[in-house]
């Protein structure tokens, strides 16, 4: 357990850095790579723990894959869904997105796996997703009353469905797309709200057929024979977006985020801080094989509170901690509606964020369908803080501490290990004293 000493002094942000791969679709583009025939070959790879535990997992599904963590490079013999099958547990640690989008791969074989996770994720709930993969024809036998260890025995003889989506949430979807490429007839998801389609692309990208119309998103049976592709993963903006918020906030700074991942259904932030008051610069704009992709400018501007409706939550959900953040800074107060789904999701991050604000002074109220913080509140440190294991409020506390001149302990710095490794080491290369 590893504590973190904030600088007795304030900083703004000046040049350029870049942000590792994007997480969501590097989890996606191994376990396509895993299934799909032949080889696939990822650029902008990011070595973080979560992903670290996939490409484990799918290692010991048969794939074979190759790191070039020098020059972030990976390449993926597939098994053309002949997945291995194995005498002993998948361990799967605490990553919620291997979890769902594993249970939908686990749902068209036909050997019997065992997946144990890691003490917070046994908690978090799965059974929403569990009776829908059942209901495609799968088994799922969880072994003590937790989420996991579970028990998954696959079929051959899948049925597609159709959901009616009653939470918004982009891993439940993945993981019933996953297994609906294999199934013997349709998949059907009538949309609550949007959230995050990078499965839809990189399903399509390996040679399946998934349509995605406003409505309705459609996993076509008999597309099952997918084919190993060369992909450069974006970098993540939800790593970019704690760049974003310690910008805005920090006077007198300016800095320039390259290459960054601008899928829509990810950017929600961007957004945020517009309807705030704040214009982030977009430029050079492209798109590679698979996502867009473009450069950020950043400069401190003063943000005013705004109201941020229920169908912009999905496009922010990562992002919530460092919103929570602006918010405190900004002049009025910001209302987040809409967050029920979310607090099923990740409830103990929103809690947790509130604790550690609190400790510095920031009061941010957490009701079961709305988030509420008032502007104009000064940072005053009570107390050292914890990240509770969550990489997402980790860096949030961190970019908290270069806006005063009080110091504090960050303790359990590693969780941003999960996402970030080099976080640390990239913002102090863009950190000066003011
Ligand atoms: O599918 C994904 O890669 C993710 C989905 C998000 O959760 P939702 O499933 O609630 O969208 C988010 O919390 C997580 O960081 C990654
Ligand atoms: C919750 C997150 O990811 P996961 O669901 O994979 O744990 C996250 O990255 O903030």
């Amino acid at each position: 357990m590893f504590d973190f000493n904030t600088q007795p002094r304030k900083f703004k942000f000046q040049g350029e850095v870049t942000v590792p791969g994007d997480k969501s679709i590097a989890h996606r583009a191994i376990m396509f790579g895993a299934l799909a025939d032949g080889v696939t070959q990822i650029s902008n790879f990011m070595y973080a723990d979560d992903l670290a535990v996939t490409v484990k997992a799918f290692r010991e599904l048969g794939a074979k894959i190759h790191t070039e963590i020098s020059n972030k490079d990976m390449i993926i013999k597939g098994v053309n869904h002949q997945l291995k099958p194995l005498d002993h547990p998948l361990q799967i640690d605490n990553v919620g997105t291997l979890r769902s989008l594993l249970f939908g791969v686990l749902a068209s074989s036909t050997n019997a796996y065992e997946v144990q996770g890691g003490k917070y994720l046994s908690q978090r709930p799965t059974s929403h997703l569990v009776s829908l993969l059942k209901e495609m024809g799968a088994s799922y036998q969880p072994t003590t009353e937790q989420a996991l260890p579970m028990q998954i025995t696959g079929s051959n003889n899948l049925q597609g469905i159709t959901y009616h989506q009653d939470i918004s949430n982009a891993q439940i979807k993945s993981s019933l797309i996953l297994a609906g490429i294999y199934a013997n007839s349709d998949t059907k998801l009538i949309r609550k709200l949007p959230t995050r389609n990078h499965t839809e692309i990189l399903a399509n990208y390996f040679g399946a057929d998934v349509t995605v119309d406003p409505e309705i998103i459609t996993v076509h049976a008999g597309h099952s024979d997918l084919r190993g592709q060369d992909l450069t993963i974006p970098g993540d903006f939800s790593s970019a977006a704690m760049y974003i918020a310690g910008a805005l906030l920090s006077e007198g700074s300016q800095i320039t985020l390259p290459r960054v991942g601008l899928n829509t259904t990810r950017i929600g932030l961007l957004n945020v801080v517009k309807q705030m008051g704040a214009n982030i610069g977009i430029e050079n704009r492209s798109i590679n094989s698979v996502e867009p992709f473009g450069d950020l400018v950043i400069k401190a501007q003063k943000l005013h509170g705004t109201v941020i409706s229920a169908k912009q939550v999905p496009f922010i959900i990562d992002e919530i901690p460092l919103i929570a953040l602006l918010a405190s800074q900004a002049s009025g107060q910001t209302i987040i509606d809409g967050i029920h789904d979310v607090y099923l999701q990740i409830s103990d991050r929103l809690i947790n964020m509130r604790t550690e604000l609190a400790k510095l002074g920031i009061v941010m109220q957490v009701h079961d369908d709305q988030i509420i913080v008032d502007g104009n509140q000064e940072i005053k440190v009570k107390d050292d803080v914890d990240s509770h294991n969550d990489h997402r409020i980790a860096m949030m506390l961190c970019i908290a501490s270069i806006l005063t001149d009080q110091p504090f302990k960050i303790k359990n710095i590693e969780a941003i290990d999960v996402s970030y490794p080099g976080f640390i080491a990239d913002l102090n290369k863009v950190l000066v004293t003011k």
